[in-house]
């Protein structure tokens, strides 16, 4: 059985960036996103991936990018991904992973089974799809508020592509929601969190540590 992967979403300080290593998190994610209280600058995030080691996966979150601003975060030179959490088109991700040589993910807003079918769109386009709650009309944000959805929506849909589980997971129900989806990998932000936007150490381990059980 392969290992699960487990992303750390949000980051924004070196120590909860180093808790999320010594956790085992294969992959890191640092929004960019003004409206969020997650958003860090280029500069930032270049300062914050500086101590990852390179088999740890580094991910901008973006929703809409523009083309410079998608630049400006390859200059980092930080970045192993880049996560689009907006209306970006298959057509467009395509464009970006073809523009910017780096592999997409696709964040997909599940509330329905129709939702989920809608990612097979991406295929071909997106490198891996995150299902993620869809946030309601009008929220603030289009991810990172601790919504989850009806994670059996997911059984018995053929996705081709890899994929990762997101959103509402936290220390006491990221076992379940491996065990009904086969997820082979998952996503957190707001559930190992103090306050929108503060990452707690001891949440980011007690986390990795609920999700793969010895
Ligand atoms: O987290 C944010 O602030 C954010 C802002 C804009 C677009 C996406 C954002 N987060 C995306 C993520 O990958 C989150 O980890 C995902 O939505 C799950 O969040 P949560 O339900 O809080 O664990």
């Amino acid at each position: 059985m392969s290992r699960l992967a487990i992303k750390i979403c949000g980051l924004s300080t070196p120590d909860t960036v180093g808790a999320a290593m010594r956790a085992d998190a294969t992959h890191l994610g640092f929004v960019h996103f003004p409206k969020s209280p997650r958003h860090v600058e280029a500069d930032q995030l270049r300062a914050l991936a500086a101590p990852v080691p390179a088999h740890i996966g580094r991910v901008a979150v973006l929703v809409d990018p523009t083309d410079e601003t998608l630049a400006l975060l390859t200059a980092t030179n930080a970045l192993t991904a880049f996560q689009l959490h907006g209306k970006e088109s298959p057509a467009r991700v395509a464009a970006i992973r073809q523009r910017f040589n780096i592999p997409v993910w696709k964040a997909i807003s599940v509330k329905t089974r129709a939702d989920v079918e809608s990612a097979k769109a991406y295929t071909g386009a997106a490198d891996l799809l995150l299902f993620d709650a869809k946030t309601p009309e009008g929220a603030a944000l289009p991810g990172g508020m601790g919504l989850r959805f009806d994670w059996t929506l997911l059984r018995g849909v053929p996705i081709s592509l890899p994929w990762c589980l997101s959103g509402g997971l936290g220390i006491d129900n990221v076992a379940e929601a491996i065990r009904i989806t086969g997820a082979p990998m998952i996503d957190v932000s707001s559930g190992v969190e103090s306050a929108p936007g503060i990452k707690s150490v001891d949440k980011i381990m007690a986390f990795c540590k609920a999700a793969q059980p010895s």
